[in-house]
């Protein structure tokens, strides 16, 4: 079909394939009639109709009113006839039908193109949606920018166009867009490094996820805007933690979210919206009158338009032509007059020029023009024309002006010949050259210029440095006019509504009923033939004007309402796409680390949690055998010295019977002294083993710790601390009679000696054997045999007086020997009572084991830090290692889907033609 159909200007009234004396193919249906649309045609309007797509567009009026909503029934494919037969019509009803087939082929390419462009953006938004999930439990790296692209950045115009398009975002972005390639790897801060010690460095970054050595790519809309005075980027991503960059990147997404919506409502709009601004009293409402070819807007050598008139076809407001003049801060909804006053167009003037209720109107107005020249009432689409504010008019409109780009599909420029472009003219198309490839220039009131051939120089030059895509197409873009000299009917002064209104004037440069200019057509009238052709020669210029600019806004409606969707998606998915790869990797990288760090940790957890309980094992063990040991050995020595404590040298000399008592306390003391002799010596042994337990101890914990171990201070001798009499006061036996008579041993001694148990017996029978010694009592038995019972009946009294004596005797005689026996044992039963010997022995045994505990206690902390440390590391690994698994999947998945999504969007072809529809700049790329 596309090669049927000659690629020539067919809605803007030229048909150069008629002009060239070719005869285009015409499709396969009859036409019937010669009216000035063909039933055919008629019929396939009235399809398109039904299909919503030229909703309200018609020239017969006759369609929906409702505002042009997208039908999902356009995008089928449907039989379109390939070639017509040319039977009878003529040339006038062929060209009227070529040019609505011409414009149903472009509509129905431009719905395919909004619909892939819509069902892209919305698998945009849930890509977005997703990496703000992801981005909340697994906050993104983001690679820094790189030094060379902040130095490289352009103070002019950058070379990437963006479409954020709000005012404070399109300043942010545009001040760090950019500027062309950068070195890989050479990172902020690093500009003085050679290239390689930077690339070592950025390498060395990157697995910290910040810095990578990818980072020369840049971002263009999920860019953040990382600046402080005095840091650059790379210093200031590396000053923030991650999870800071990950909530700027996750405002970032919210906006690009939210833009995204905004720029489907866009493109779901099927309405276009043209935008015609410029300096104070640059011809604006001239201009946009001579376009209606009716004096609607208000004009005036004074700055008069204060708020935004957007003109639209009255029959979108039920065919009534009125103002609507909203509310500040109002969302305008046509059927809702709560959001709206309503004015005749005569009230227009007052409401323009002064208000402080308003920033904006709507006005209705009726084009009766046909469809070939009318803009309002082209027959393809809803078009509004939007007249605003003058830009330096004061600030704050012209951020409005700026604020609307959004809405805006088509900017159209006017720019006074005289002044030529402002600095605020020059902002402005500055800025909106990142949306708008094309802008609209027109040079007005060309009329008071004389040099006009200097004058165009001169203003294409600037065009050429402000815009240089719109200079290339110049001959189709910038157009030098005079919109005074379009004859624009005024109101008539009944009211819109009334005979003799709107309408009708056509294209004829004098057919206005004021004549050639709006203000004084007068002045024009009667004015010489010269001056007559040069009119003609200014309606002319404005044709052509209008020409081009049908062309623009309706064949290019595509570019201009699509191209900032898929520019913005490009971008958007590009940086998702290097967002997800650079995220990809480091996800993998510290997958990698995970399982390295695992490899590494898991063996030495084992072992140190097998070393640990082992250490543990022989310390305890030490301490017990040492306690044990301890115990035995005090428990022996003191049970040894207790028994045998009387056969010692207690070097106390017996000074005779007068002091027995005193010799027998001093043999007690002794005794006792002897005893805690002992025991200080068990201690002393006990401290020993102690210290080298304690060197024991150490080494093991130094072996185990190595550097974490701290020795602790151990003070051997404060182990045991006792008073001298402790004992004395603890064994308190007062020295009685009985302790000077040890009968246990005399007894001991006759039993001895004789093999008997009589020893009194024979003492009491022959007690003057008794003074020589224990072996006189045999012979004194013989001797009574040898005297006879009553001789030894006479001698038994002083017998046994003298035997008394005799023992008394011996006795006192043998207190050095009996005495400490004697006490000993009293003292060793005494002791026994209060259970000194196991008492003393389970004391020091216990002090060993306390002591011993201590280090051992610190071996055990510092065994156990080290076996939680590392546990500690190895959860924190694992849990690395399955958040980055994670991670590396989705990002490996937003790898692809971005991509596949990329390539998608990109297929959109908003460049080629629609067939049979010509254009002056299919040439380039509109952004
Ligand atoms: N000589 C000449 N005068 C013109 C032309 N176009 C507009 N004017 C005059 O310039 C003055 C300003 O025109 P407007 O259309 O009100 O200008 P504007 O840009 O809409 O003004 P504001 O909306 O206030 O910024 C009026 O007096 C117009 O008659 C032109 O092409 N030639």
């Amino acid at each position: 079909m596309s090669e049927d159909l000659p690629r020539d200007d067919l809605v803007g009234g030229t048909n150069n394939s008629e002009r060239d004396g070719k005869r285009p193919l015409k499709p396969q249906y009859m036409t019937v009639g010669s009216g000035s649309t063909s039933a055919s045609a008629a019929a396939l309007m009235a399809s398109l109709d039904n299909d919503g797509v030229y909703d309200g567009s018609m020239s017969n009026g006759s369609s929906s009113t409702g505002s042009s909503r997208w039908n999902p029934r356009l995008t089928q494919d449907r039989y379109t006839p390939s070639s017509t037969p040319l039977g009878e019509q003529s040339s006038a009803t062929a060209e009227s039908e070529r040019r609505i087939l011409a414009s149903h082929i472009h509509q129905l390419q431009y719905n395919q193109n909004r619909v892939a462009l819509a069902r892209a953006i919305t698998g945009a938004v849930t890509l977005l949606k997703d990496l703000q999930q992801m981005n909340f439990t697994w906050p993104a790296h983001y690679p820094s920018i790189s030094e060379s692209s902040e130095q490289s950045r352009p103070t002019s115009r950058p070379g990437l166009a963006h479409t954020q398009s709000s005012i404070g975002e399109t300043k942010n972005i545009d001040s760090d867009r950019p500027g062309g390639l950068r070195r890989a790897a050479t990172q902020l801060g690093e500009i003085a490094e050679s290239s390689s010690a930077a690339h070592k460095r950025a390498e060395k970054a990157a697995p910290e996820g910040l810095i990578t050595s990818k980072a020369s790519q840049e971002f263009s809309i999920l860019k953040l805007d990382l600046k402080l005075q005095g840091l650059t980027q790379s210093e200031i991503a590396h000053s923030m933690d991650r999870k800071a960059i990950a909530s700027l990147l996750d405002g970032r997404i919210n906006q690009s979210v939210r833009h995204l919506l905004l720029l489907r409502d866009r493109i779901e709009d099927t309405s276009s919206k043209v935008l015609v601004t410029g300096d104070l009293n640059a011809g604006k409402s001239t201009f946009c009158n001579a376009l209606l070819r009716r004096k609607v807007l208000p004009e005036d050598q004074q700055p008069c338009t204060s708020i935004f008139c957007e003109v639209l076809d009255a029959r979108e407001n039920g065919g009534i032509e009125e103002v609507h003049a909203v509310h500040k801060d109002v969302v305008y909804n046509r059927h809702d007059e709560s959001s709206y006053d309503v004015y005749t167009l005569q009230d227009l003037e007052k409401i323009v020029t002064d208000n402080d209720k308003y920033n904006q109107c709507k006005v209705y107005i009726k084009d009766a023009r046909s469809i070939d020249q009318s803009l309002l009432n082209n027959g393809v689409v809803d078009i509004s024309l939007i007249d605003a504010p003058g830009l330096n008019s004061d600030s704050l409109q012209t951020t409005a002006v700026f604020a609307r780009q959004e809405e805006i599909d088509v900017v159209v420029f006017v720019v006074s010949a005289a002044n030529h472009f402002t600095l605020s003219a020059k902002e402005f198309i500055w800025n909106a050259a990142h949306e708008k490839a094309y802008i609209f220039i027109v040079v007005n009131g060309y009329d008071n210029i004389r040099d006009k051939d200097r004058c165009q120089r001169m203003i294409l030059e600037q065009v050429a440095n402000l815009s240089p895509r719109t200079f290339k197409e110049s001959s189709e873009l910038v157009h030098f006019v005079s919109s005074n000299a379009i004859p624009t009917p005024g109101l008539p002064p009944g009211g819109p509504n009334s005979p003799g209104g709107p309408g009708g004037s056509g294209s004829g440069a004098h057919s206005g009923s004021d004549g050639p200019s709006g203000h004084d057509d007068n002045e024009n009238k009667g004015k010489n033939d010269k001056g007559k052709g040069k009119d003609k020669e200014k309606l002319q210029d404005f044709e052509h004007l209008e020409t081009s600019l049908r062309r623009f806004v309706l064949e290019k409606r595509a570019r201009s309402k699509l191209a900032p969707a898929k520019t913005y998606l490009t971008n958007m998915l590009s940086d998702l796409h290097y967002l997800a790869t650079v995220n990809r990797d480091v996800a993998q990288a510290e997958l990698d680390r995970a399982h390295e760090e695992l490899n590494e940790i898991e063996p030495a957890y084992e072992q140190s949690k097998k070393a640990s309980s082992e250490a543990t094992d022989i310390v305890d063990k030490m301490i017990e055998s040492a306690s044990a040991e301890t115990y035995r050995h005090t428990r022996g020595k003191l049970t040894t010295t207790i028994d045998q404590v009387a056969e010692q040298d207690l070097g106390i000399e017996y000074v005779g019977l007068l002091n027995a008592f005193q010799y027998a306390e001093d043999i007690k003391l002794a005794l006792l002294n002897k005893i805690s002799e002992a025991l200080v010596s068990c201690e002393e042994d006990a401290r020993q083993q102690t210290v080298q337990n304690v060197q024991k101890i150490n080494t093991i914990s130094k072996n185990h710790l190595g550097d974490e171990f701290e020795e602790l201070s151990f003070k051997s001798d404060v182990m045991f601390s006792h008073k001298k009499d402790q004992l004395a006061r603890q064994v308190d036996i007062p020295v009685e009679v009985w302790d000077f008579f040890d009968f246990t041993s005399l007894w001991d001694r006759q039993e001895k000696i004789a093999g008997t148990g009589m020893a009194l017996t024979v003492a009491s029978v022959v007690g003057g054997r008794l003074v020589g010694g224990v072996g006189w009592v045999d012979s004194a038995v013989g001797i009574a045999r040898v005297i006879g019972a009553n001789n030894l009946k006479q001698m038994i009294i002083p017998g046994l007086i003298f035997s008394a004596f005799l023992s008394t005797a011996y006795v006192v005689y043998s207190i050095p020997y009996s005495l400490p026996r004697r006490l000993s044992q009293r003292i060793s039963s005494t002791l026994f009572a209060i259970d000194y010997v196991h008492k003393n022995s389970y004391r020091i045994s216990q002090k060993v084991s306390i002591v011993l505990r201590v280090p051992a206690n610190n071996l055990r902390l510092g065994l156990r830090h080290s076996v939680e440390s590392l546990n500690t590391r190895r959860t924190e690994a694992l849990k690395v290692k399955d958040e980055s698994s994670v991670a590396r999947k989705y990002f490996a998945n937003l790898v692809r889907e971005s991509n596949e999504s990329k390539r998608s969007v990109e297929a959109v072809d908003l460049e080629g033609a629609a067939p049979g529809v010509g254009g002056a700049y299919e040439s380039g790329p509109m952004i």
